[in-house]
């Protein structure tokens, strides 16, 4: 079946599981532990109610926005994720052409199995760099400048992954890289040679052995140090950490729980964005990812106070399914999905959402016992 007979992204899913070997699609699409809070980033989704305004002129419907200056074509964009050539042969390079097609900005993960340059030849778009800080700061900082020389526009700054969250499906399959896949970035950089086993996972391993679990936040200072480039923290879940982040001189917030791989039993990212965007939505944008999977998702967050939101899984099982023109399809059911969504919430641009086209559970329940 091709992609283009897909109509959502449940399906992308279902195909991309026959495509890929199970160790592949288990390392995608797995949570950690009982995934509690994997579940959770889409049933938040379904308890929030959309409130359409109507008999409004929805004849142009525009969805485009701006991110840290750059313009795109719609609010939805696409989260790191490592390893695509689990997915597809070709990799990053094929997800890049695709996002970049559609006009909207891709952060390139650090444990991605293209090299950020390889990424960046593909041709022009707008590209954000993900980093994990190893221990070796010669080789983070290395890392940090060769994205400055490639044209990256921003370093996105994972925060929420100090070890690797227990993900008991890659334990199971005693995940490892098969020999065509690696590390491209720090490849013939960093000593992989001799990392302990510390898990049944390669990737815990790989973790527990390269990441430096002491970052804290003088070391946010001090990437803002090494670079020119905006710092984007990834990974905050509490008004207390937003406000730390902006302290410290963030230039944007992710709300986000890395797809609920962490740590299992924090909130859906839906639940927390509002009382970010709240403490610190004034002062820089608060951008969400987990489990967004429809137009009305994306409206949703939107209306919460997101200034745009990403996708993980979507645009690698895009990739698993179909390449390039996996993702491509993938991104365009997002637009026209928000269109229509737009439109039949009587919304002609982005600046037109708003908090009154939302109504959570909590609200919900208020207005049925107000009425008793
Ligand atoms: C397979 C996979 C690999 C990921 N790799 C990274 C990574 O290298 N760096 C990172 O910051 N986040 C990583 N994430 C987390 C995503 O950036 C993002 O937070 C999450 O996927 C969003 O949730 P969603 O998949 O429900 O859209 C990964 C997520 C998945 C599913
Ligand atoms: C290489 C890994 C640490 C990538 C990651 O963040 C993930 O699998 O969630």
């Amino acid at each position: 079946m091709s992609s283009q007979e897909l109509v959502n992204l449940d399906e992308f899913e279902a195909l991309a599981k026959t495509k890929l070997p199970k160790m592949a699609f288990d390392y995608f699409a797995s949570g950690s532990e009982d995934e509690y809070s994997l579940r959770e980033n889409r049933n938040a989704f379904s308890r929030i109610r959309l409130r359409p305004r109507i008999l409004v002129d929805v004849s142009s419907v525009d969805a485009s926005t701006t991110v840290l200056g750059f313009r795109i074509s719609m609010p939805v964009m696409v989260a790191p994720t490592a390893m695509h050539k689990l997915a597809h042969p070709e990799g990053e390079v094929a997800t890049a052409r695709a996002i970049s097609a559609a006009d909207t900005i891709m952060i390139l993960s650090s444990s991605s199995s293209c090299s950020m340059e390889e990424v960046a030849a593909t041709g022009p778009g707008v590209r954000f760099f993900q980093l994990y800080v190893y221990k070796d700061r010669q080789i983070t900082t290395q890392l940090v400048h060769r994205a400055e020389d490639a044209g990256y526009s921003a370093i996105v700054l994972t925060v929420d992954t100090p070890r690797l969250g227990r993900r008991e499906a890659d334990l199971k399959n005693k995940f490892k890289l098969p020999p065509h896949v690696s590390y491209k970035n720090v490849e013939g950089l960093l000593n992989v040679n001799n990392l302990e086993k510390t898990s049944d996972s390669e990737l815990a391993a790989w973790a527990d052995n390269l990441f430096d679990r002491s970052l804290n936040w003088k070391d946010v200072k001090w990437l803002q140090s090494i670079t020119k480039l905006p710092v984007i923290l990834k990974g905050i879940l509490t008004v207390e950490d937003a406000i730390l982040a902006v302290q410290a001189g963030a230039a944007g917030i992710m709300v986000s729980n890395h797809g609920a791989r962490q740590l299992n039993y924090v909130p859906a990212t839906i639940s927390v964005l509002e009382e970010v965007v709240k403490a610190v939505g004034g002062q820089v944008p608060v951008f969400l990812d987990g489990g967004i999977r429809r137009g009305t998702d994306v409206f949703k967050a939107l209306a919460l106070g997101a200034s745009g939101v990403f996708v993980g899984r979507p645009s690698v099982f895009g990739l698993a399914v179909d390449g390039e023109a996996g993702v491509r399809k993938v991104l365009q059911m997002f637009q026209n999905e928000l269109e229509i969504t737009m439109a039949l919430m009587g919304v002609c641009s982005i600046k037109q959402i708003c908090r009154n086209h939302v109504q959570t559970e909590h609200e919900h329940h208020t207005a049925i016992n107000s009425k008793l």
